[in-house]
């Protein structure tokens, strides 16, 4: 096999990145967006020693699951991998994936989403100058490179309308040293952007035109960032109208969101989220229940009413401080919040012998670290309620968990993120009797 060379193959399988597998010369190659049965002309883009690289030059059979992307620029940006496929397709192929993690344990059928398109309250788009131009959208899938796009088909259609006017208005002078453009949108109608970048420009102009044009804007801020990695925010900020947050509402709760605060970025999933994590854990009001990786707090505050107390955790100062605010906002008191590490705070706990009869952990995408884990487990709670939008490094958590004296009981996808590989998993694990 050659680069360059063309094959006529059928599609025997697919990966959890959503290329399809076939097989030439008793060799493995990977086709992005090839479906399973259909048959396809490929021409081998990359030959590896065990396995290669194809892409699609023309389908000759194309499977019934497949549908022309509504989005114009869903061939060239990486936001989107699911947009060839009918939705229920979609769900389809999160549940077989899971599944396939998860080949011994109890998965539910997974979750779907109202709305597969305008689901998103948060972009971050990257900015580039070229050739005296300015380039705004999302990075082409492994690349820095920008599609510039004027309108995305998963973002919230006021986060569209204000990126649009950015993109009228952003001259190469104002764009010059800026990074990315951060826009955030509530439930509530108010509006977030965050200018990240080395320094600040001319922007007052621009600021007049985006506040008459939406009213929803509440916050307007600079980030300085001057770092080199693809870390996005930097620490140093400078509010340049209204304040540095927003408030949103979940489950019935205000939410104030500092833009430095994690939210979860499809506010109707989330409550689906959130509703099926409660469900699961047995809660009764005697119990005093932990929240690691609480955010703003939005799992303990409406955890809250069901128990006697919740103690939250997060590592984020400015989220940490949300959280405590929207307690008082709430009106609830018996939820404390802590600015440590998960597991320090799990240790430390241990050590004092402190009584948490349920755990909520929600951690990022990399999941928990093994020490993190053991540490967790000597506080010895019945119930471990694991909320995780990775579900690699669940798996990969729920063997520990299991090693250390629980079993998991239910696992329950939930579509967060339509249209994209990504997926969000709830998982109940409880304590085995006698451990
Ligand atoms: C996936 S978010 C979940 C937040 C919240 N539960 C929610 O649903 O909005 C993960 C959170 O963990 C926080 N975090 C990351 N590493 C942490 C650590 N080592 N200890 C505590 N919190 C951490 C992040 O700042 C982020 O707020």
């Amino acid at each position: 096999m050659k680069k360059n060379e063309l094959y006529e193959v059928t599609c025997i399988d697919d990966t959890n990145l959503a290329a399809g597998v076939v097989k030439v010369e008793g060799r493995a190659v990977f086709v992005p967006k090839l479906l399973p049965g259909e048959k396809a002309e490929i021409r081998i883009v990359k030959v590896l020693k065990k396995y290669a690289f194809g892409r699609i030059e023309h389908l000759i059979q194309a499977s019934p699951d497949r549908i022309e992307p509504l989005c114009a620029y869903a061939k060239t940006c990486g936001g989107c991998q699911l947009q060839h496929l009918r939705y229920p397709a979609q769900l389809a192929w999160k549940q077989r994936h899971i599944e396939a993690l998860f080949p011994e344990q109890n998965v539910q059928p997974i979750l779907a989403a109202p709305s597969f398109s305008y689901y998103r309250n948060k972009a971050q788009f990257p900015v580039q100058i070229r050739n005296r131009q300015v380039i705004m959208g999302f990075y082409r899938s492994h690349s820095n490179d920008i599609v510039p796009c004027d309108q995305c088909m998963i973002q919230s259609e006021e986060i569209n309308a204000i990126f649009q006017v950015l993109q009228e208005r952003l001259t190469p002078e104002m764009a010059e040293g800026l990074r990315h453009i951060l826009i955030r949108t509530t439930r509530t109608h108010q509006a977030q952007i965050v200018f990240i970048g080395e320094h600040k420009n001319h922007w007052k102009p621009l600021i007049r035109t985006l506040i008459r044009r939406f009213p929803a804007i509440q916050s307007i801020v600079f980030n300085r960032n001057t770092r080199r990695d693809n870390v996005i925010l930097g620490s140093e900020y400078e509010v340049l109208y209204g304040s540095d947050s927003v408030i949103d509402q979940c489950l019935g709760n205000q939410v104030k969101l500092h833009f430095k605060s994690f939210y979860q970025v499809n506010p109707e999933q989330m409550d689906v989220l959130y509703q099926t994590a409660i469900r699961m854990a047995k809660l009764e009001p005697t119990m005093d229940v932990a929240e690691l990786y609480a955010g703003t707090g939005t799992i303990g505050m409406a955890v809250s009413s069901h128990v006697h107390h919740v103690t939250g955790v997060e590592i984020v100062p400015e989220a940490v401080e949300n959280a405590r605010q929207n307690c008082s906002l709430n009106h609830i008191e018996n939820c404390t919040y802590v600015c440590e590490d998960a597991s320090v705070f799990a240790k430390r706990m241990a050590a004092k012998k402190k009584r948490v009869d349920a755990v909520f952990v929600d951690p990022p995408r990399k999941g928990m670290t093994a020490q993190g884990i053991r540490d967790i487990v000597t506080l010895q709670p019945e119930q471990i309620v694991y909320i995780s939008c990775n579900p690699q490094t669940l798996a990969r958590d729920i063997k520990l968990y299991e090693q250390e004296g629980y079993e998991c009981k239910v696992i329950q996808p939930v579509d967060m993120f339509p249209m994209t590989l990504h997926v969000e998993t709830v998982v109940l694990m409880s304590r085995v009797d006698g451990k």
